[in-house]
């Protein structure tokens, strides 16, 4: 059984999709990123998924759970921390995190809050409504985290927080994730989805665009980088390679295809000077958003 499970699921806002036909599936105990720009569909798959709002089409399972019969069981199960917080502004951080613990029947509650108001470095004693944004995120973190679900979704967690607290939520995701913890990570830092999850589904205009193994090394094609004016590129286009980026005399190609058909290429004059390298998920990515459709 996967811990999310997602088939043709569509949310329309004035019969435009937000999210179209979104088919996902997580594995229990994966580190999956759901990376995309703003406005691409990762609040509304998550909103959908977790019935804030329903969808107009498709199922969502989590934990083997319909998302909208058996909604109850699922929030009972599963950790969320939204993208925008709010939490009773006249309670106390203290308080927010006692009500979660009590709510959720936190073992050892006082120990498990001490623990995170020293990592956070939390202000017990301030209300909800004196906190900055990142302030207020850590908040909603350690509500999340607390609980210990089996599932937790983060819907771009990092946004307000300075390096070192993200360095220290990821550490501590990690430790959960390595107990057992099923986390769904929303993000539009690639570099942190690269760094963290062990597969990614990248979202575009609601639509999911590829699925992406993050840890394992995979052949995805190769970099050429050509250095040179006037370099015949519609020729390279051709050879189905696409460009990432062209800066001054500087061309990034990414190339799918056999090496070889392309070689004879960069015979030309035009080209002083040629590099090949493996991509980074960065070229992958560039290519992706902007129109391309990297496998
Ligand atoms: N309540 C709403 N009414 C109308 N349109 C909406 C509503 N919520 C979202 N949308 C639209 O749906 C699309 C997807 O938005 P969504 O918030 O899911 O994107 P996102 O990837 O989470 O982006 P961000 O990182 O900016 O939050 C956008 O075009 C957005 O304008």
């Amino acid at each position: 059984m996967n811990a999310i499970e997602l088939k043709g699921l569509t949310k329309l806002y004035k019969k435009q999709p937000a999210i179209d036909q979104v088919e996902l599936s997580v594995e229990k105990g994966e580190i999956y990123g759901f990376i995309g720009p703003n406005g691409a569909g990762k609040s509304t798959t998550i909103k959908t998924m977790l019935n804030f709002i329903y969808p107009d089409h498709g199922t969502a399972t989590l934990l083997g759970l319909d998302s909208i019969k058996e909604a109850k069981e699922i929030r009972k199960r599963t950790g969320y921390v939204s993208s925008d917080v709010r939490f009773y502004p006249n309670m106390t951080t203290l308080e927010v995190l006692k009500y979660v613990a009590a709510f959720h029947q936190v073992k050892e509650s006082k120990k498990q809050i001490d623990y995170f108001i020293e990592l956070f470095d939390i202000d017990a004693k301030k209300k909800m409504s004196e906190l900055s944004l990142g302030n207020k995120k850590k908040i909603a973190i350690t509500a999340g985290i607390l609980p210990n679900p089996e599932l937790l979704i983060l819907d771009e967690p990092t946004n307000g927080l300075d390096p070192l607290m993200q360095h220290r939520l990821f550490e501590e995701l990690e430790k959960y994730n390595q107990q057992g913890m099923t986390i769904f990570l929303s993000s539009h830092d690639l570099n942190e989805v690269q760094q963290h999850a062990h597969r990614a589904a990248f979202i575009r205009e609601g639509e999911i665009i590829t699925v992406q193994d993050i840890t394992k090394e995979k052949s995805l094609g190769k970099v050429i980088t050509l250095i040179g004016d006037h370099i015949p590129l519609s020729l390279f286009e051709k050879m189905g390679a696409a460009i990432l980026k062209h800066q001054g005399n500087e061309t990034r190609l990414l190339f799918e295809g056999d090496l070889r058909e392309i070689l004879p290429l960069l015979a030309d004059a035009s080209i002083q000077d040629f590099t090949v390298t493996n991509p980074e998920l960065e070229d992958q990515f560039m290519a992706l958003y902007e129109g391309g459709t990297v496998k």
